[in-house]
């Protein structure tokens, strides 16, 4: 039997996963003119957090964060990703909904748009259906892109292909409310500072005030409160910026006060005088506006309790919940001792990995990474050596925590190495420009060196993406 020659740039790329980052990575590949299969399990095998089967399903808030690309790394981020011509931030942008300084969306619309292009492009063949085990040898270009629920299967065989197990941890997830049952008379719309952002009004958000009594009442509660015990997984990290929030009032009472209950840049038009010693703020969740999530709100408490403790909320006292706060797993590879520079799998590099899986945190973070990955793909398809974005980039920033920037700690295995979101942190160093006759201290240096990254950033992004000979074909 004669069989189909490989690596030839009609032989096909398969994608396994269609969340954020294999949807982003279909895309890219196709757009280069190359066929991809994109293998998803969904609606066929769910997962603990999915609902449907659409692609790139956002299963817990739905917001992709700040918008910012002048002082904001995932607003950068976003930026660099509408100039690669990402799929998953066109679509955010088409179903945004407002939320002050951060995109949005409307969740459904979001995948429906991100599914509808996959399923009507070409050279995309949609396979509905687990990948249970090892890519079959015949399939030379592989994209695992299956998340931080990589389905156990799956994640056995990567385990036992790796030597190196893939952490599985726990993390929480925010409740959400339907806006009819929120007292508005005691609650009020504002975004902090006031601030508009893209596509809002200045007033998006839903702020719940407590005084000094309600909070310390609160607080009280949420330590007592009945939680879900994971005596296995005790002592295991949260992601960074999710902590539950009886975790953050376990560390101490003001703790909340000074993260997602924060008071600042808001004044309750119930009682203008008087400044609220805690706020609780809700972001809209669907285009209708009939649901809105608790921002923050992460929480390990079970089901009763919670609905019994944040009803003491004042605005919530009637609240209904549409979803309550969950817990949920979490898989990813040590990738700086696994991966290669372009996402290969050293002991194996007809498998790339994208997205959550490589350890990167967050929906931007996971598209952004499987943009990279399917280029590389498409790269290598056509002949060509992938060159990875330049380290001065968000994108090239995120990669190189994946591939190399973290330092691991010996003996720690991939405990050491931590999901991490995108943020200036992972940037080179840069002087702020001079200006005359002043010397920039203290936040207001902060601030233009974050400016002068981003400037950076997207001048260097602009020479790599017209250094991508594979692109010839794309859109
Ligand atoms: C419960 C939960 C809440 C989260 N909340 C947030 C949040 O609020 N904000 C945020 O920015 N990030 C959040 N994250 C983190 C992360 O950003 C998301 O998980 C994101 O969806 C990761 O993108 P991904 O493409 O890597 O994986 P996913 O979007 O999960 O996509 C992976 C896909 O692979 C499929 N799959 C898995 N195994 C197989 C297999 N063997 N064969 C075929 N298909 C398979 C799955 O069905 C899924 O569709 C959360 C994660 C979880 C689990």
């Amino acid at each position: 039997m004669v069989r189909a020659m490989t690596n030839t740039p009609s032989s096909p790329i398969h994608v396994v996963g269609g969340g954020l980052a294999g949807s982003e990575a279909a895309w890219q590949i196709a757009g280069r003119g190359i066929p991809v299969v994109l293998h998803e399990m969904r609606p066929v095998r769910g997962t603990d957090a999915h609902k449907g089967g659409d692609f790139a399903e956002l299963v817990c808030s739905n917001s992709f964060r700040s918008d910012d690309a002048e002082n904001n790394a995932v607003g950068l981020l976003h930026e660099e990703m509408r100039r690669a011509g990402s799929l998953i931030m066109a679509s955010a942008d088409r179903h945004q909904v407002p939320a002050g300084g951060a995109l949005a969306v409307d969740r459904d619309g979001f995948a429906a748009a991100v599914t509808a292009a996959l399923e009507s492009h070409p050279l995309i063949t949609i396979d509905r259906g687990e990948v249970a085990g090892l890519p079959p040898e015949d399939w030379d270009s592989v994209i695992l892109a299956t998340g931080p629920l990589t389905s156990p299967a799956l994640a056995e065989a990567i385990r036992g292909l790796t030597g190196r197990d893939s952490l599985a941890f726990f993390d929480a997830i925010a409740p959400i409310v339907h806006f009819e049952t929120i007292d508005m008379g005691k609650a009020w719309f504002q975004s902090r500072y006031d601030k508009t952002g893209p596509g809002g009004t200045g007033a998006d958000y839903v702020n719940c005030p407590m005084n000094r009594e309600q909070y310390e009442a609160f607080v009280d509660a949420l330590l007592a409160g009945d939680k879900t015990e994971f005596k296995a997984f005790e002592g295991t990290p949260y992601f960074d910026g999710c902590l539950p929030i009886e975790v953050m009032a376990e560390r101490g009472r003001e703790t909340l006060r000074h993260g997602p209950m924060k008071p600042v840049g808001l004044t309750n038009p119930h009682d203008p005088t008087v400044k609220s010693h805690a706020i609780v703020q809700l972001r809209q969740d669907n285009a209708l506006g009939t649901l809105y999530n608790m921002v923050g709100f992460q929480t390990k408490l079970k089901y009763a309790e919670q609905v019994r403790v944040f009803r003491m909320i004042p605005g919530l006292e009637k609240a209904e919940f549409a979803r309550l706060g969950g817990l949920h797993r979490n898989t990813y590879l040590d990738s700086p001792r696994l991966l290669d520079p372009t996402l290969r799998l050293k002991a194996m590099p007809r498998l790339r990995f994208a997205g959550q899986v490589t350890g990167c945190e967050g929906y931007v973070e996971s598209a952004a990474v499987g943009l990279l990955a399917g280029r590389f793909a498409a790269a290598e398809r056509t002949g060509a050596t992938p060159v990875p974005p330049p380290p001065t980039t968000a994108f090239g920033a995120l990669l190189g925590h994946i591939t190399g920037g973290h330092l691991s700690v010996e003996g720690e295995g991939p405990r050491s190495f931590q999901p991490m979101n995108v943020n200036f942190g992972l940037f080179p160093d840069i002087e702020p420009p001079k200006e005359p006759g002043r010397k920039l201290k203290g936040p207001e240096r902060g601030a233009a060196k974050r400016r002068a990254m981003s400037a950076r950033a997207l001048a260097d992004l602009a020479v790599w993406l017209a250094g991508d000979t594979s692109a010839a074909a794309a859109e």
